[in-house]
């Protein structure tokens, strides 16, 4: 697999099963914006950190306290390799099925996804990727675009989009719509 073929989808994980194999660090990033989705995950790991087993005695999560075997994946869509072994989270990649979406977070040519660095102010998303070039650098970029983009577009996303509904909704003709939705925007 080819990490530039990868694209920008928006999916719903919520009530999703997601399976991360490990406990560090790592897992523990990959796990806070898992459930930020709303999935239903599972960590496996014969050790995790402490905001794991916070997460995890508050029945956030699950935490199978065990080394991986291929099994532990059966009810996974998303499968995060997250082990400190580059053996063991190779072998993660090579036992999913076809269908399912997996990141390797050591290798990420093994993987079909991978998590960008995210921005999130209402219903403004911004995610920024370098496709493993250097997420330090999309981490960068995120922090510059969260001044320009800071937490008052909130508010300004949801007028805009009861603007929208409302020209939407009302009896103008096709170009006059287009013409007032592109007006929403001016001066922003
Ligand atoms: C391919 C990808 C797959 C994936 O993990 O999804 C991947 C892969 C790897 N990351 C590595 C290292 C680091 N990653 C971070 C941080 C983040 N990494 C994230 C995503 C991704 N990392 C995906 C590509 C994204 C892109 O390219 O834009 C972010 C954006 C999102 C998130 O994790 O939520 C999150 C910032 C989140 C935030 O703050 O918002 C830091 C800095 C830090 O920890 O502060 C370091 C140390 C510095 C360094 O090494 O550069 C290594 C080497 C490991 C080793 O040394 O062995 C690999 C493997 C390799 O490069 O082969
Ligand atoms: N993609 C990313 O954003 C980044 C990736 N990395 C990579 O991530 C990897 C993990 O880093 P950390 O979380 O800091 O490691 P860590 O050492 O904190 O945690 C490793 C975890 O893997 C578990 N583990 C080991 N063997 C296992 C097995 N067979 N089955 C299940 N669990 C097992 C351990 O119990 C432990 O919980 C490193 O190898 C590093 O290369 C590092 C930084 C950022």
């Amino acid at each position: 697999m080819n990490i530039m073929s990868q694209i920008p989808l928006m999916v719903d994980l919520s009530g999703q099963r997601a399976v991360v194999v490990g406990g560090g660090t790592v897992a523990a990033r990959k796990v806070s914006a898992l459930l930020e989705a709303g999935a239903s995950i599972t960590v496996i790991a014969p050790e995790a950190s402490a905001f794991l087993r916070e997460q995890a005695e508050q029945g956030m999560i699950d935490w199978c306290r065990k080394l991986f075997d291929p099994g532990d994946l059966n009810e996974a869509w998303v499968v995060v390799a997250a082990t400190d072994s580059p053996e063991v989270n190779r072998r993660v990649a090579a036992c999913v099925q076809p269908r399912q979406l997996v990141t390797v977070v050591d290798q990420p040519r093994f993987g079909n996804f991978h998590i960008p660095a995210r921005l999130r102010r209402g219903r403004l998303v911004l995610a920024v990727s370098t496709m493993g070039a250097s997420p330090v650098l999309a981490k960068k970029i995120r922090d510059e675009l969260s001044e320009r983009y800071d937490e008052t577009w909130e508010a300004k996303l949801d007028q805009l989009y009861q603007e929208r509904e409302r020209i939407k909704r009302s009896g103008w003709s096709p170009e006059e719509k287009r013409k007032r939705l592109k007006g929403l925007v001016k001066g922003l």
